[in-house]
């Protein structure tokens, strides 16, 4: 057993300070080296498990009735976080102080987060997309956090962050390497998983204000 890792050393006040400032200047933040190697190997090891014993379910798009596969859109597969390991709970611990500066510092309301593995095995990739429709407010703020302990030049899989007001002009590509995190405006940042050569791990997630609609509640899967 490894020793529990602390929510607090998962961020940090200062990265947390820069993620704040990145979103309000440009919507998105991304950098290496962010999140604990440890811990991220933990994770890994546990997506790597799910894998080799069944555990994942083909990622589709759109919710509830509107589910579909569309391997031609997206190709991974996922499990969704359910506090079941102490590396989740840890992971999601650290999600919870970030939620609370982005509530403080900008007002947003989030009340929710939810998170999956994912596993893009060799050739799969995800369409350029926005993760929430615009005047929906469920999903308000995206994460990534990335888990394969190293990736070569040419391992493909980056993804590549877009213009929220220029759809086509490339702002960022992220190299998908354990300790990498990434975090953007849901509504607004066009993103891309560009077709991957290895098998590539990570940790999406959103941190949502539920949406009433009428009086239904948009559900969280
Ligand atoms: O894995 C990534 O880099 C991004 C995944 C993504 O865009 C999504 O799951 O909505
Ligand atoms: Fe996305």
């Amino acid at each position: 057993m490894s020793p529990p890792l602390s929510a607090a050393s998962l961020l940090g006040q200062a990265t947390i300070n820069r993620i704040v400032d990145a979103l309000v200047e440009q919507g998105w933040f991304a950098d290496s080296k962010v999140l604990d190697p440890a811990l991220c190997q933990q994770l890994y090891a546990e997506i790597c498990r799910l894998a080799e014993h069944d555990g994942l379910s083909q990622a589709g798009i759109g919710r509830g009735t509107e589910h579909h596969l569309r391997k031609d859109i997206r190709g991974d597969a996922i499990h969704w976080l359910n506090r079941e390991s102490q590396a989740q709970r840890t992971y999601l611990a650290g999600m919870a102080e970030l939620q609370q500066s982005l509530n403080q510092a900008l007002f947003l309301g989030l009340f929710e987060y939810e998170a999956h593995f994912a596993h893009y095995p060799p050739g799969a990739f995800y369409q350029r997309h926005l993760d929430s429709f615009r005047g929906r407010a469920n999903r308000v703020v995206s994460t990534v956090g990335y888990l394969n302990p190293e990736w070569p030049a040419d391992g493909g899989g980056e993804m590549v962050i877009y213009h929220p007001d220029a759809s086509d002009q490339e702002m960022a590509r992220v190299v998908p390497e354990a300790g990498t995190f990434t975090c953007f405006l849901s509504e607004t940042v066009p993103h891309e998983v560009l077709p991957t050569r290895l098998p590539r791990t990570s940790i999406a997630g959103w941190f949502r204000r539920n949406a009433s609609l009428g009086r239904v509640l948009d559900p969280a899967s």
